[in-house]
């Protein structure tokens, strides 16, 4: 067929070539009179000195013809008063349009040429409805009434513009071989000879043609069944040879991934044939991959652009999106793999089906036996995966076809399922496919590594896997329930530059605001520079709570929550971050001290939800649930990070892994873990109070919401109990002697408030023991210590000279030794500020920085 060009070129009186450039509209495109209006604007104001435009139907149009012949065929005749109607739209339509001034007469023209077709229509109905049948060409004849008014109108339109222009009845053109129902060939010969002759006829620099029907060869009127108008403007495109073909529809043109699931997909500057075929095959809304064939052999582009926003570039369809198309595409993302994936797109509704058996190894022929009796009950295959040991055979097909597919196969293969050969046939429902499409795959490895590295940090399972040999697309199946936060993960990760993460914080109190004031500042830095978007999509206290879809105003939230809050409800909070419709990531930060709170960690993380928290209550609390927590977070790949447990801030929890990590064996963890106690006994000098200086620390942050946790050294207990069992410890919190600096009387008093009250009776106790120890040239201090080897953990009021490094410290300080195999002369250690709203927040905040990093943030 290339060579029909050059050899007709001699009689060809169509100047053919890229001066012409050819437009499609669809139905949606002209669905009224002043969409008609800014299509013929469109028109006119396209630089190239010849142009094409293709055009279907108003909208909804040709399924009113179609309805009109169910209703003729069906002996109800309603379908007058439908025709009645059809004729009342294209009649408004081109009143409202051409009204005004009509030097060509185009509207009266235009008004008996409709009366004449709804006539012959009439006509037409009535024989059907007497016969109760209509012949296929009788129905294309009919369906085809709405492209030849709309290409009318619009040439009217355009006229009227001042653009001269001619319409084209396409049927007097286009020549197609039916192949079967749903499809025809285009005979390009016959089409290119009867094109010359009616160019002579009509010669124009501008035509509108009728989009969607055609004729035979014998000259009956046909349709190009559900290729529709694009297909007849891509032949038309090979036809003039025009430069470029631009398809107008009502999207800004073909997304990364479908935009009502994945909101950040974006629009694609280039995609190839190919691409585009692999991409709608999968369901996004591109060309039907018939439609590229017309002009992949010229190698003509096709433009997909927005009719409503003529302002958006769209996406180029062509040979290739490599380098030379993509030169304008978007910046090149961090990694080399970002580029090479194109889109991605899922199918769902789909199950799997599995046939196993060792009766399939090395038997030719298994594999065309299973696909016979697929074939034999008419299902559609989606996607085939064999693994080489040939053990099994796993395909996937539409799920209402399951049911029947594995009756079929049961039956065909009943003897050898009974004779053990095939030991198997399962199907497996609610399976969605998830494509990644890109011609840039072919031959790069790490495409495939990154896409289900993508699927595994989002804590999705992956059913079966298929690479095409094209390797234009790998696809993998999913569960359904998967499919949306699968597209999202591997979406962000290929596509975008930033690792979204969805952020859920419960216990906005002080630690909580501070984290939430400083994500605030940042936020902005980490997206921009460091390719983190956090959204935090909820914030909890114990009362209330305030949610949002896209991610809070961090500088609103306090009023957000005091104003609009809602009653809060934990089991709605986790739903609510968790399943946001564009994040495939979420994690929820614990910023309370409450053990209830922490009983939600497991259920958390069996969702994949990451857990963040300066809260001791769960690493600390009964030791079994601890294991059970820890196995479950390994195996889900989820991560449950706590690095501001101990020490605040300080990389206490990440210096403790470091050392094990690394082979190094710990002795012994000893020091100062209390930035409360830390505080109070530097500044215990005998010029304040006791309680006075407690007060203090509560007032500096340092302190538990109730100071007495700080002061009965349960505080560092619990710290002793995380870093031991970290060490490999089996270690409960009553093992640990601990020694209470809580008056006796004072510790079953219901609040904080009334404690810090009636502690100042107390104080001459305190003073007392501070004198005598300064009398002996000695400080007060209050350690914690793990001592691996004899496998125990204690903390301790203790005196130290006043030279000794625990005698040194200032404010809310930690010092914390690590004693080891490597360490073993002089521990390692870490020393400073262990408490306050600053530098917990930040232990937190760098833990969170910590996760994205994992979860595929640059580092
Ligand atoms: N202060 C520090 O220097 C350090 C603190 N930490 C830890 O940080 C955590 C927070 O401490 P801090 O900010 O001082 O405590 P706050 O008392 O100031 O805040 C606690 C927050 O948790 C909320 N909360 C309590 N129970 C629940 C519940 N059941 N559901 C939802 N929210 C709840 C409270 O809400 P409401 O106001 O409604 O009661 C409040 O918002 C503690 O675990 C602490 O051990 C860790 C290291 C250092
Ligand atoms: N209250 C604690 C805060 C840190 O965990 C302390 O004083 O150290
Ligand atoms: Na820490």
């Amino acid at each position: 067929m290339d060579v029909f060009v050059e050899e007709k070129s001699k009689e060809q009186i169509l100047p053919r070539g890229e001066t012409w450039s050819v437009h499609k509209f669809g139905g949606t495109c002209v669905g009224n009179w002043e969409r008609i209006q800014n299509v013929a604007k469109i028109i006119v104001e396209d630089p190239s000195p010849h142009k094409v435009a293709v055009v279907s139907a108003m909208s909804k149009v040709t399924d009113m013809m179609y309805d009109l012949l169910n209703k003729a065929q069906s002996r109800d005749d309603s379908y007058v008063a439908a025709l009645e109607m059809i004729r009342q739209k294209h009649r408004e339509t081109a009143i409202a349009l051409l009204d005004d001034d009509d030097d060509h007469h185009d509207l009266s023209n235009f008004l008996s040429v409709l009366e004449s077709d709804i006539q012959n229509l009439q006509a037409m109905l009535r024989a059907i409805y007497i016969a109760g049948h209509a012949t296929e060409t009788f129905e294309d004849w009919v369906a085809g009434h709405g492209e030849l008014w709309s290409a009318q109108i619009l040439a009217s339109a355009v006229r009227k513009r001042g653009l001269p222009c001619v319409w084209m009845d396409a049927r007097e053109v286009l020549v197609v071989h039916p192949t079967n129902k749903q499809q025809v060939d285009p005979d390009y010969q016959a089409s290119g000879e009867r094109l010359d002759k009616w160019y002579e006829k009509h010669p124009s620099d501008t035509i509108i043609v009728t989009g969607f029907i055609a004729s035979t060869p014998e000259n009956i009127p046909t349709t190009l069944k559900r290729d529709g108008s694009d297909f007849s403007a891509a032949i038309m495109g090979a036809l003039f040879l025009a430069k470029k073909v631009t398809i107008w529809t009502d999207v800004d043109g073909v997304y990364s991934a479908d935009p009502r699931k994945v909101s950040e997909a974006v629009v694609l500057k280039t995609l190839s044939y190919q691409e585009a075929w692999e991409m709608s095959y999968f369901g996004a809304n591109v060309l039907h991959p018939r439609t590229t064939m017309p002009v992949m052999r010229y190698n003509i582009p096709i433009t997909i652009r927005n009719v409503f926003n003529v302002g958006a570039p769209g996406t180029v369809i062509g040979r290739s999106s490599l380098p030379d198309l993509a030169e304008e595409a978007e910046p090149v993302p961090y990694k080399s793999t970002d580029s090479l994936v194109k889109g991605f797109a899922t199918i769902d509704n789909i199950a799997l089906v599995n046939v196993e058996g060792t009766g399939m190894v090395g038997v030719p022929g298994t594999a065309s036996e299973i696909f016979e009796a697929v074939k034999g009950v008419g299902a559609n295959v989606v996607m085939i995966s064999q693994a080489s040991s040939e053990h099994s055979v796993c395909f996937a097909v539409p799920e209402k076809e399951a049911d029947t597919v594995y009756r079929s196969l049961m039956n065909k293969f009943r003897k050898e399922l009974e004779a053990g050969r095939l030991s198997n046939v399962e199907v497996v429902k609610n399976c969605s496919i998830l494509a990644a499409v890109g011609q840039q795959m072919a031959s790069t490895p790490g495409v495939s590594a990154t896409l289900f590295t993508a699927l595994a940090k989002a804590n999705i399972n992956v059913r079966a896997i298929a690479q095409g040999c094209s390797e234009y697309n790998i696809t993998v199946v999913v569960r359904q329930e998967d499919s949306i936060r699968a597209l999202k993960a591997v979406h962000s990760r290929f596509y975008l530059s930033k690792t979204p993460l969805a952020v859920g914080l419960v216990g906005p109190g002080l630690i909580g605001k501070t984290l939430l004031d400083q994500l605030k500042d940042q936020v902005a830095t980490l997206k921009n520079e460091f390719n983190i978007d956090l959204r935090v999509m909820g914030i909890m206290d114990s009362k209330t709570m305030c949610l949002d879809q896209l991610g809070l105003d961090l500088s609103k939230w306090r009023k957000l929550l005091a104003e609009k809050g809602e009653a809060a409800d934990s089991a709605k909070f986790t739903a609510h971050v968790k399943d946001n419709h564009f994040i495939p990531n979420t994690v929820i930060i614990d910023c309370t001290a409450s053990a209830k709170v922490a009983d939600n960690y497991f259920q958390w993380l069996s969702k994949g939800i990451h857990i963040i928290t300066p809260n001791k209550r769960a690493n600390s609390g009964p030791f079994g649930q601890y294991v059970q927590l820890r196995a479950l977070q390994r195996r889900s790949y989820t991560h449950y990070f706590y690095e501001a447990t101990v020490g605040a801030g300080l990389p206490i929890i990440s210096t403790l892994r470091g050392l094990l990590e690394t082979g190094d064996r710990i002795q012994k963890i000893e020091g100062i873990f209390s930035g409360t106690l830390s505080y109070i006994f530097n500044n215990f000098d005998g010029s304040k109070s006791f309680s006075q200086i407690v007060t203090e620390a509560k007032a500096a942050g340092f302190t538990e919401p109730d100071p007495r946790d700080d002061l009965s050294g349960m505080d560092v207990a619990r710290k002793v109990i995380i870093l031991a069992r970290e060490a490999g410890l089996h270690l409960e919190l009553d093992e640990i002697p601990i020694q209470s600096l809580v008056p006796k009387p004072l510790r079953e008093l219901t609040t904080a408030e009334e404690f810090l009250d009636k502690l100042p009776e107390y104080d001459q106790e305190m003073e007392a023991q501070r004198a005598d120890a300064d009398a002996a040239g000695q400080v007060l201090c209050y350690v914690g210590v793990v001592d691996v080897l004899a496998n125990e953990g204690r903390v301790e009021l203790q005196r130290y000279p006043k030279s000794h490094a625990f005698a040194q410290l200032s404010g809310s300080d930690n010092i914390i030794g690590f004693t080891t195999r490597r360490y073993l002369k002089q521990p390692l250690i870490v020393r400073g500020p262990g408490a306050g709203a600053e530098v917990t927040a930040a232990g937190v905040f760098s833990d969170l920085l910590r996760l994205a990093s994992y979860l595929g943030a640059p580092s």
